[in-house]
């Protein structure tokens, strides 16, 4: 027979469980990190709650997340703690700290927030540790050397032109140029860097951008919330249907792109836009000459060495990224088709979500920023004239003033705003020697690292000016790097800079670029690659030389 006092007593028993197994939980995490605890203390930041941490103080959208990290980090200075219940995370700001990371060897695993990405990107550069890492990063960073860069320069151009063409359908609207520039980029990545013809493999960039562009916000989404963390709960939910077909959609094209190339090989055909170098010392001279009489090393404005920056790459005929990799493929060293696939789905992220933001940022800071406009004009009307004819090599070695504006935008708006590693070894700093515990997540916020009043005054302007020589000589290598630093820094930098002055330079040799929306209106939201939440919203004039 039922008795009110055994139904009082199991609800008791089920609070008292409810109430001490977390505590007792707590406890035993508490004992067993108290290492971690000990180090966390001495780092700054706002105090937590027990289990919580400060979980509590970073919730709503993405783009209200990312307001609120920004305004957290100046109550802070150099080093910023924040505890996401019992995940430890240490946010960057000071170049002296950023370095001792960047330039380590033994630091370079990504965090776990990347593993989102895995069913998307499998094993590729972006995610990879160890050996694989290693060994993949050596091929894939010789297929970005300058002289393979060169014979880009056909396709950069003739689709730089188609570009401007297109634009002609919204001359006189304010449109969202960011859709225009995913287009560019994703099509010339193909032709150039996959050796593809996109015409062939029927390429639709809407649907291919839209879906990285859903991608990045799914990711993201599982970045800030906590429930979605779990892969079971988050796949059974509609955005987990939906991350599913848009990496199959994503996948099926990088499948598509393999069949292609090995039914050229079949054929025995060179790849069409490819050419092959036989000696590749001889041309490094002249450009080395270039970056000691310059020190800018494509991208790395400061002159920041790396992998990429090697002269001498061998004698051996290089070929560009997706046929070195189907040769290794083919002859069993070092990638399987697996690895092959991967490597393109990163590439085609990396490569075009990106440079489009940047591309877009820059459209929209030349409308708001009219006077640097009319010195970009009149330095590419020195090195053109009149004429309509194609960027040379030559010709971007010209386009200083342009350079230092596409910097500015990498300073002000880093495509990256944030990259993430997870230690395995305890870290000390330079700032106040604070050691940071083993499996702290450390967020490298260039975001923030790139407004710092100290090393940009009056860093919410856009002022080409940080730029000139006499400022970046005087700055720390380490205090502008939108394509990060040191081993992991990006390879295709240098490739990113060279297709954005063709393709910039060619918009505003054709165009005059007008915004009705100022700096100041603009919505961010950081997922994974910064975006306007408010469109890349631009109007265009055609030149009457044009
Ligand atoms: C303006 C354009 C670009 C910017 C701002 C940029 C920025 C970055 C940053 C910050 C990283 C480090 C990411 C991290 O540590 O989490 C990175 C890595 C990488 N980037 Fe880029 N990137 C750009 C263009 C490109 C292009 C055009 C390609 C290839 C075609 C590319 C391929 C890669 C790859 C493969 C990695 C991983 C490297 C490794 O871990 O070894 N990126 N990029």
């Amino acid at each position: 027979m039922f008795r009110m006092t055994d139904w009082t007593s199991d609800l008791q028993t089920v609070a008292f469980f409810a109430a001490v197994v977390p505590l007792l939980y707590y406890v035993y995490w508490r004992i067993a990190n108290r290492r971690l605890l000990q180090l966390a203390a001495k780092i700054p930041g706002p105090p937590g709650l027990p289990l919580l941490g400060n979980l509590l103080e970073f919730t709503g959208s993405p783009t209200e997340i990312f307001e609120k990290l920004v305004e957290k980090s100046y109550q802070y200075e150099d080093v910023i703690k924040v505890w996401f219940g019992p995940r430890l995370f240490v946010f960057l700001t000071n170049p002296v700290d950023i370095e001792v990371l960047l330039t380590s060897t033994e630091h370079i695993e990504k965090s776990v927030e990347y593993d989102f990405m895995k069913p998307w990107l499998g094993d590729g550069l972006l995610i990879s540790s160890g050996q694989k890492w290693f060994t993949h990063r050596k091929v894939i960073a010789q297929t970005f050397h300058l002289n393979i860069l060169r014979s880009f320069l056909g396709k950069f151009n003739e689709n730089a032109k188609k570009l401007v063409k297109y634009f002609e359908d919204e001359t006189g609207n304010e449109f969202d140029c960011r859709r225009y520039m995913c287009k560019y980029t994703a099509e010339t990545l193909i032709d150039t860097v996959m050796g593809a013809d996109k015409d062939q493999l029927g390429f639709e960039s809407p649907v291919y951008s839209g879906a990285t562009t859903k991608l990045c916000e799914l990711v993201h989404l599982r970045h800030t919330k906590l429930h979605f963390r779990s892969d079971l709960l988050f796949n059974s939910t509609k955005h987990g249907f939906e991350h599913k077909k848009f990496v199959s959609l994503v996948h099926d094209f990088s499948a598509k792109v393999i069949k292609f190339k090995k039914s050229q090989r079949e054929l025995l055909k060179p790849s069409p836009f490819i050419e092959k170098f036989d000696d590749i010392r001889k041309e490094d001279k002249s450009l080395t000459h270039y970056e000691k009489s310059t020190g800018i090393s494509y991208g790395q404005s400061s002159g920041l060495k790396d992998d990429l920056d090697n002269e001498v790459i061998g004698r051996k005929k290089k070929c560009a990224f997706l046929d070195t990799l189907l040769e290794k493929e083919a002859n069993r060293e070092v990638f399987s088709m697996k690895d092959v696939q991967d490597q393109i789905d990163t590439l085609m992220f990396e490569g075009h979500d990106t440079t489009a933001g940047v591309s877009s940022m820059f459209l929209c800071l030349m409308a708001t920023n009219l006077d640097v406009q009319a010195k970009c004009v009149e330095e590419l009307e020195k090195i053109f004239g009149d004429s309509d004819r194609d960027v040379t090599f030559e010709d971007t070695y010209e386009m200083k003033y342009l350079e230092r504006c596409v910097m500015e935008t990498l300073r002000i708006y880093s495509p990256v705003p944030v990259i993430a590693r997870n230690l395995k070894k305890e870290l000390t700093l330079v700032t106040n020697n604070i050691t940071l515990p083993v499996s702290t997540t450390v967020i490298v916020a260039i975001f923030k690292l790139h407004r710092r009043e100290d090393l940009y005054p009056n860093s919410e302007k856009f002022n080409p000016d940080n730029f000139i020589q006499e400022k970046t000589a005087a700055r720390s290598f380490y205090s502008f790097i939108p394509f990060s630093a040191g081993p992991r820094s990006c390879v295709g930098r240098k490739y990113a800079i060279l297709k954005l002055k063709v393709v910039l330079s060619t918009i505003l040799r054709n165009y005059q670029i007008t915004t009705s929306c100022p700096m100041e209106s603009w919505k961010l939201q950081a997922d994974i690659t910064l975006k306007r939440t408010d469109g890349f919203k631009i109007k265009l004039i055609p030149r009457k030389n044009a």
